[in-house]
């Protein structure tokens, strides 16, 4: 199955007293991965968020990606996102097997995502495209690498970093598949309004080549 759609990602601060509220309804407008992320080293939390997460996906039928660990991926069966001082890939494909999906941090540099692909990625993530407020430090990347990034790589390619429905469209016009995002989703105001922006997320992706 091609990765394609919406890639929403938590925020423990962000969703602080509505987070499966948020989630399930991310759910329901239809999410293709969901990332748990969490930086926090509070481990008993971060299980239990995670299984009640995972618990859900199941019921939706939506991957779970867990964000920077392949010890508690492999422990839920899940898959694993690892950024480019999270551990190398290849020890995280054996561990989690040849199905599992597993995302590489890439930046704004092809060359980190062709090596990535030579070792095993299901896909690969460049940003940050847009100024972002979940992750503001983190390394810019274009639009034009973007572009040509399509025409180099056949693995799907996500999109980061301040990312809403207002500058997406051009990103899905220069070949990303997947558009991740935390605060253009779940910085809503309501349930409701979590639900309507998913929805049109993936509405961008669908009606695009
Ligand atoms: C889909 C996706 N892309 C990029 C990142 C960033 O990963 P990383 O660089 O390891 O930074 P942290 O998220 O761990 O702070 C991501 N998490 N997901
Ligand atoms: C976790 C993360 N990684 C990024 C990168 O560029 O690698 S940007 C980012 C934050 C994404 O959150 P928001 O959609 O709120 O900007
Ligand atoms: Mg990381």
């Amino acid at each position: 199955m091609k990765l394609r759609g919406l890639y929403a990602i938590t925020d423990s601060q962000l969703l602080a007293g509505k987070f499966l509220a948020y989630v399930e309804a991310a759910l329901d407008g239809g999410v293709t991965l969901l990332q748990y992320r969490d930086k926090s080293s509070d481990e008993a939390r971060r299980l239990r968020e995670a299984e009640k997460l995972h618990e859900l996906c199941s019921r939706y039928k939506t991957q779970l990606i867990i964000n920077d660990d392949a010890e508690l991926a492999a422990r839920l069966g899940v898959g694993v996102h690892l950024g480019q001082t999270d551990g190398p890939l290849t020890p995280a494909r054996a561990l989690l097997g040849s199905k599992a999906i597993i995302g590489a941090t890439c930046h704004g540099q092809i060359e980190l995502a062709e090596q990535a692909a030579k070792e095993g990625a299901s896909y690969v993530a460049f940003g940050r495209f847009f100024n972002s407020t979940t992750k503001p430090g983190a390394p810019a990347a274009t639009v034009e690498m973007l572009a040509q990034a399509r025409t180099r790589l056949q693995l799907p390619i996500c999109v980061i970093g301040g990312v809403t429905l207002d500058n997406a469209e051009p990103l899905v016009a220069h070949g990303a598949d997947l558009l991740a995002v935390v605060h253009g989703l779940f910085g809503a105001d309501s349930t409701q309004d979590v639900t309507r922006r998913a929805r049109a997320f993936n509405d961008l992706l669908k009606y695009s080549a």
